[in-house]
Parts: structure tokens; C-alpha cells; sequence
């Protein structure tokens, strides 16, 4: 889909086609939908992280909470979104063993507790050792710090997302640029 595309979306249009680039916030679509015309990808994507950005804690909080957990309940339900199912298999976390999966859901847990939002990592940009590693040392951030660790990760899923739908190039989209940590 190339940007004029994009432009000439309706808004109910634009919700269902990029209403899940923040995962479970079709609000972030609906909201920069305003801000047509697009000049390009980024432009959309700065006006996505813009939005985030200018949340208050309590908002961006919010947006972290609209994700499963990553080897989680919804995943064994499966009622994982499309993307998220796409996400956590290439990372493979549908495929663990019970160990495992025991293991990633007790240190979920423990985040839960700690923050009081799940643990966010973008799996397409890790694998299972990288991922678990992460929730490990992540655990042990300030509160503070976390929070905007976890956002800096919704960022990056979106940024995939959004090139996926853009580019219509395949299940990987690592070739672009990820945003800066
Ligand atoms: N919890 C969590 O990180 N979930 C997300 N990560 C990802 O890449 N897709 C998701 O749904």
C-alpha cells in the first residue's frame, strides 16, 4: 500500500486496517488519523509515538496492559490477535516444552506483580533465550525505568507492524530500521 493509498482512507477504513499496530489500541489509529495527509511511513509511524509519548504514565501503563503475555493464556486459548500469534511463534514461544512454559508464566507472574503490567518485548526482534533473559534482568529495573523500557518495545513492535502492512512483504520485516533504544 503506498502513502496516497493510505490518504484517501476513510477513518473507519484506516481503524481496521492499522488498528492493531498498537496492540489492542484502535484508539492510537482513530486518534492520528487527524493528522492526514501522511507524507510517508514514518510520518505515520512519528505520529503513533507522538500519541504514546504524550500520554500520561497512567495512559502508557494503559496501552502495556492491552498485551498478552508473551507464552501466556491467551496463547493456549487461542485467542492471541493474528499478529501477536505471528510474533510469538517466530519467537518460539508456541512451541514449548511444559518446563518451559512453566518457567516464562512464573516469571510473568512475577513481573505482573512487581509492575503491574505484563512483561512487553518485541519477539520478532528476539528469540527464546534472548527473551528470557531479558524478563530476567528486566525484573530487577526501577519502576520508572521499566515503564519506558516496555514503551521503547510496543514502539518496536508497532514499527514492524506497520511495515508489514505497508510493504506486504512476508511474516519478517527486520530489514527496516528499528526505533533507537
Ligand atoms: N507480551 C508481549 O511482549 N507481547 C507482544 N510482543 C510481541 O512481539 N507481540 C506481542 O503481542
Amino acid at each position: 500500500m503506498d502513502i496516497s493509498a493510505v490518504n484517501s482512507l476513510s477513518y473507519e477504513e484506516f481503524v481496521e486496517i492499522f488498528g492493531n499496530v498498537v496492540e489492542k489500541c484502535p484508539l492510537v489509529a482513530a486518534t492520528v488519523w487527524s493528522q492526514r495527509p501522511f507524507s510517508s511511513i514514518s510520518d505515520i509511524e512519528t505520529a503513533i509515538t507522538d500519541f504514546i509519548d504524550g500520554l500520561p504514565n497512567a495512559g502508557k501503563e494503559g496501552i502495556l496492559r492491552c498485551h498478552p503475555d508473551l507464552a501466556g493464556w491467551d496463547l493456549q486459548r487461542g485467542m492471541l490477535t493474528p499478529e501477536s500469534q505471528a510474533e510469538q511463534s517466530h519467537a518460539g514461544l508456541t512451541q514449548l516444552e511444559p518446563a518451559e512454559a512453566a518457567h516464562i508464566s512464573a516469571l510473568n507472574t512475577q513481573y505482573k506483580q512487581h509492575f503491574g503490567f505484563p512483561f512487553i518485548i518485541c519477539a520478532r526482534m528476539n528469540d527464546k533465550p534472548t527473551i528470557l533473559l531479558q524478563l530476567h534482568q528486566r525484573l530487577s529495573n526501577k519502576p520508572a525505568h521499566e515503564l519506558v523500557r516496555a514503551i521503547q518495545e510496543v514502539k518496536r513492535i508497532c514499527h514492524l507492524r506497520l511495515h508489514g502492512l505497508m510493504c506486504h512483504s512476508g511474516p519478517s520485516h527486520l530489514n527496516s530500521t528499528p526505533p533507537k533504544l
